[in-house]
């Protein structure tokens, strides 16, 4: 059935405001509901609902109403999405994934392992890792040059998503691993996933807001920190990325794009560290720092 994207923009703020007042209220139809940030610098996030043809009016009536109460006033724009074969589509949306030797894959693609892969089973839900995105990949691959070259003992995972690297971690190296992140939902997404992949007794997945937990105090320092958030929060918790990991350890930072790698690397320079190199995958860059 076509299927019609209502759409608005504002500043993030707002967009999480109106995102958590629509969730509630939409939770019976079943109607998608997503949230995107469009551009940081500008502070620019979408937020889009996807209703059948036959019930577009009184769906966008009900936003109206909605962001009138949050006292919102944003122009809700409409596109009509071509029709497509969504059981197909998903399926492809869900492909394995290779980076290195890791082998990222959800139930279905079980039988496609192969022999000297590290296979990691992702069960696709509402946290971030699939193995997809170029973030995910170059943390993947720079993870397994660096075990192989440094083999740490203790490593931290920070705003693990899906845990898809922190079990990656767990797997290659056999060591434990912090599995943090600010997002309840997503920490739950990730311990089920560490069950999954049998690594329940490496892995310990906790929610946090950057280091802002008792639990660092127990289990730093680390001798490998691996962190795909985004530039803007790399930059701030730079001088607390220090303080966490042993002198001569490593760091690897992610969800920073090609042209925030400068500010992110001088950051971490001014916070002690040594930039060892960057790679660059899909307009991302994936870079590894020592202290
Ligand atoms: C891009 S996803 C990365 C997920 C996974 N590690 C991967 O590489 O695919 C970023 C994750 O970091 C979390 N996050 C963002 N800011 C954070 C912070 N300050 N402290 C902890 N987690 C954070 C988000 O909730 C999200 O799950």
């Amino acid at each position: 059935m076509t299927q019609t994207r209502l759409h608005f923009t504002t500043r993030k703020a707002e967009a999480e405001r109106a995102y958590a007042a629509l969730e509630p209220a939409f939770e019976d139809d079943g109607l998608p509901l997503a949230i995107v940030e469009i551009d940081e610098e500008r502070d620019i996030h979408e937020v889009s609902l996807y209703a059948d043809a036959g019930e577009v009016n009184s769906v966008e009536g009900r936003i109206k109403t909605i962001l009138a109460d949050l006292s919102l006033s944003v122009p809700i724009e409409r596109e009509v999405l071509p029709d497509v074969d969504w059981v197909t589509r998903s399926l492809e949306g869900l492909k394995p994934v290779r980076a290195g030797r890791f082998f990222v894959h959800g139930a279905h693609d079980r039988d496609q392992r192969q022999d000297g892969d590290i296979a990691i089973e992702i069960e696709a839900g509402l946290a971030f890792g699939t193995g997809h995105h170029g973030t995910t990949a170059g943390c993947l691959e720079m993870l397994e040059n660096v075990v192989t070259a440094e083999q740490p003992k203790n490593a931290l995972d920070l705003g693990t998503g899906s845990a898809v690297l922190a079990i990656a971690l767990a797997r290659i190296a056999d060591i434990p691993v912090l599995a943090t992140d600010i997002d309840p939902v997503a920490v739950e997404v990730a311990a089920a996933n560490v069950a999954l992949n049998g690594v329940s007794k490496r892995v310990e997945t906790v929610t946090a807001t950057g280091f802002d937990h008792p639990v660092f105090a127990r289990r730093r320092p680390f001798d490998l920190i691996v962190a795909n958030i985004l530039a803007g929060p790399l930059i701030e918790i730079a001088p607390d990325m220090a303080a966490h990991v042993k002198e001569g350890g490593s760091l690897i930072l992610s969800g920073i794009l090609d042209r925030q790698e400068p500010a992110v690397v001088a950051a971490y320079l001014a916070a002690g560290f040594r930039h060892v190199r960057t790679t660059h995958l899909d307009g991302w860059v994936t870079i590894h720092l020592k202290r």
